[in-house]
């Protein structure tokens, strides 16, 4: 029988609230029995002749019954996870919820101090945060224990090199865990610094602006700490309801985060953009940090007169200037973001790199295959889904499709006699291949959904 491949590097998302063992109050819809509707076994209507992959999955059950959520559904239930976090952390904080070091001032930690928020047992009757993950009294470690969905074969972690160089730094005895993420104009660097740190590729990058357009979470394992790394889109002029549902996400994530990085290109002057989101996270609680990226594209002048640039801009905690691309500063910035994180357990196992689902991670790396040597709206307009995933021995099958808004887009996609999309699925496929680390079978489909920038319901069907 085919087996969904079974992950290590992958745990299904959670909230932060729920991470850090506090149980998220029930949404407005839950009560009255609204929950997330399921999608039927074959979630775009387009069923019968193949099985969707979750039918395959042998996976814990949380896990299993998401992938029945179509991307849309997957991110409501998500954006109603985290209103009800946040809600249940201020209040958790009115009611004197012990606050966290750090900057995570009067946040409520542990499930106890959350109003609402039964305490859980493991299966070894011991207390376990919502999250099925320890809650702070089980100091640190206990996360990697079973409660892990991480599995068998699947995404590798490749070996840290920050894990022994920071072995040494750890004095002060202190284990801290906490979010953080890179703000910025589009195409400030944010991506390609996250996946830098990580030490694995989470988030795809390219050299045309917005490319991001998920929050990806990818996770830093030190003995002395565990940063998560959120990337999110850059902050922009929304010009299409797609445009402001990412601006909306941004600004989500921007409050739920320990330490916020301000990303600033070094070759380029500073301008509207950076200070418009200057000033949009002065109101924020997080420790908000300015960092310089791409220095290896600077002469030291032009370096030292960002850097002067950038601190007239606003009072940032600290300024660091890095290249993600020569690894130039990156684990100075990492110790940097680590030491403002809040004293905390650990919050995903050991060797979990990403809570993403699989299939968003393909679906972002075939996009960004065919976002090479696209101009103008093009790269706007292309959207991907994976529609199913079988595994096959150590073969595994990959259904997706690839959406345009026109039909002159969708032969600039194919190309001449399907030379470029031929292109595209070689290029995804080796990146999938690295990724999941079997062999791909990799089947693309252009298809236009017209205008699906605009359109909430084809958002929606689409993961927005
Ligand atoms: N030379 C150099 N190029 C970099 C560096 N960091 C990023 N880049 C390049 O800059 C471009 C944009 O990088 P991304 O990481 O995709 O930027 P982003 O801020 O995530 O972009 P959006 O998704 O549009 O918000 C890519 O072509 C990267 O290769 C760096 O340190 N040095």
């Amino acid at each position: 029988m085919a087996d969904q491949p079974e992950k290590r590097g992958q745990a299904p998302k959670k909230t932060p609230a729920a991470l850090r063992g506090q149980a998220p109050k029930k949404t407005p819809a839950a009560p009255r029995g609204q929950a997330p509707k399921k999608a039927p076994a074959a979630p775009r209507g387009q069923a019968t002749k193949k099985a969707p992959a979750a039918q395959h999955a042998q996976v814990p059950k949380k896990a299993a019954d998401e992938r029945h959520l179509t991307a849309g559904e997957r991110n409501e239930l998500r954006r109603q996870e985290r209103r009800a976090a946040r809600r249940a952390a201020e209040q958790g904080a009115e009611q004197g919820g012990r606050s966290r070091g750090g900057s995570g001032a009067g946040r409520a930690s542990t499930a106890s101090g959350t109003p609402n928020a039964p305490r859980r047992s493991g299966s070894d009757g011991k207390p376990t945060g919502k999250a099925g993950l320890p809650t702070s009294s089980q100091g640190r470690g206990a996360a990697s224990a079973d409660s892990s969905p991480r599995t068998g074969k699947g995404v590798s972690p490749k070996k840290h090199r920050h894990k022994a160089a920071s072995a040494a730094k750890r004095d002060d005895g202190v284990y801290r865990a906490g979010f953080a993420c890179f703000v910025g104009r589009p195409n400030a660097g944010k991506s390609t610094l996250t996946n830098a740190i990580v030490g694995q590729k989470i988030a795809i990058t390219s050299n045309k602006p917005q490319t991001t357009r998920h929050v990806i979470r990818g996770i830093l394992h030190r003995p002395d700490a565990q940063l998560v790394l959120v990337d999110t889109p850059g902050l922009h002029r929304p010009r299409t309801l797609l445009g402001e549902r990412l601006n909306d996400l941004v600004r989500e994530v921007w409050s739920e985060t320990d330490v916020i990085g301000v990303c600033f290109p070094a070759d380029e002057p500073i301008g509207r953009g950076d200070r418009f989101i200057s000033s949009e996270i002065s109101e924020l609680k997080a420790k908000v940090i300015a960092v310089v990226t791409k220095v290896d594209l600077v002469d030291p002048a032009t370096l030292a007169q960002r850097l002067l640039d950038v601190s007239e801009l606003y009072d940032f905690a600290e300024i660091v200037p890095v290249s993600a691309v020569s690894g130039h500063q990156v684990e100075t910035l990492t110790d940097v973001m680590v030491k403002y994180l809040p004293e905390s357990p650990q919050l995903y196992p050991d060797d979990v790199l990403t809570d993403e689902p699989e299939q968003v991670l393909i679906a972002e790396l075939i996009r960004e295959a065919a976002l090479e040597g696209v101009r103008d709206e093009l790269p706007h307009s292309i959207a991907v889904m994976v529609e199913e995933m079988l595994v096959e021995g150590n073969l595994t099958r990959i259904y997706a499709d690839l959406y345009v808004e026109r039909d002159s887009q969708k032969s600039i996609v194919i190309g001449t006699r399907g030379a470029r999309l031929k292109e595209v699925g070689s290029r995804a496929r080796t990146e999938i291949e690295n990724l999941i680390g079997r062999r791909v079978y990799l089947d693309l489909h252009v298809r236009v959904a017209k205008e699906w920038q605009r359109d909430p319901k084809q958002l929606r069907k689409l993961g927005f």
